[in-house]
């Protein structure tokens, strides 16, 4: 397996997010298995890997919503799991996170939706919050639907709307699970555009978790590619398009022969 994996030698290289030899087991079936990756600041990282290998339990644990078994997960130099319940909170306000369906509050209008972590995050007043929340709506073209409820738009306003809330705290890391998840191929092409556009604007590190190549290889600074609960590629996204390697390969190539078989 080729690419340029952070080991417990390399530990100096500190990246925003790092983890180190992470293990998890689920009723005794190991879905992490000694994984260890940092992701490059102020870039794009895609994570791509087959189906069930253990893509968004990797996201819950960069977010703290899983503990490892084993391992580190350091975020800004600290490893989560040795800090207290507040500190690791604190962190976590530093994270943007798009969930597969948008994770919006069913009950609210997209403007509450996005206003809902200033208001409870911040002091700031309802003009200021306005400001804000406008401000993201109009960037990712809902500005017209900021009465509607998530029940009323579309799977993509609502990944949409859930970029907006990922991004209202101005987070240093934002992380998107599937974003691609149930859009047709055009729709996709236009969240994907519209996240590229975004971290021009503001940079930050992003992580995205998908299966989709088209969306990997247009959103791409970086590729990480995970197999069997191991992160077995890290590089360049040209590097992971032009590699040798037999894996990354077949997996870009969504060849059906090669080393990656059903199991
Ligand atoms: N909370 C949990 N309890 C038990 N098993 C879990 C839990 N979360 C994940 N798993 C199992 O861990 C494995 C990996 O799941 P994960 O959702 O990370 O896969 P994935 O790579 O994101 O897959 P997909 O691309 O299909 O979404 C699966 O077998 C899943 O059933």
């Amino acid at each position: 397996m080729s690419g340029v994996l952070p080991t417990n030698g390399q530990r100096d290289r500190r990246h925003t997010i790092e983890l180190f030899d992470l293990y998890k087991s689920f009723n005794g079936t190991p879905v992490l298995n000694g994984l260890s990756a940092g992701f490059a600041d102020d870039a794009i990282t895609t994570v791509l890997g087959p189906s069930g290998t253990g893509k968004s339990v990797l996201l819950k644990h960069v977010v703290g919503l899983l503990e490892p078994d084993e391992g580190e997960v350091r975020v800004f130099g600290q490893d989560i799991w040795k800090l207290k319940k507040d500190a690791r909170y604190e962190i976590r306000k530093r994270f943007g996170v798009l969930f597969q369906d948008g994770a919006l509050f069913g009950s609210m209008n997209l403007y509450d939706n996005v206003a809902f972590p200033l208001r409870k995050h911040t002091e700031k007043s309802e003009a200021e919050i306005r400001e804000i929340v406008m401000d993201l709506l109009r960037e990712v073209g809902l500005e017209q639907a900021t009465d509607k409820e998530p029940n009323e738009i579309s799977g993509g306003m609502r990944k949409r709307a859930g970029f907006a809330r990922a991004l209202v705290l101005q987070p240093d890391v934002v992380m998107f699970d599937e974003p691609d998840s149930g859009l047709d191929p055009v729709r996709t092409k236009l969240l994907c555009r519209l996240i590229r556009k975004v971290h021009e604007q503001h940079g930050g590190t992003y992580v995205v978790i998908t299966h989709d190549i088209a969306s990997a290889h247009f959103l791409s600074d970086y590729i990480g590619m995970l197999w069997k609960g191991k992160m077995v590629h890290y590089g360049p996204a040209a590097t992971a398009f032009d590699s040798e390697d037999p894996f990354v390969r077949q997996f870009l190539a969504g060849e059906p022969d090669g080393p990656l078989g059903m199991e």
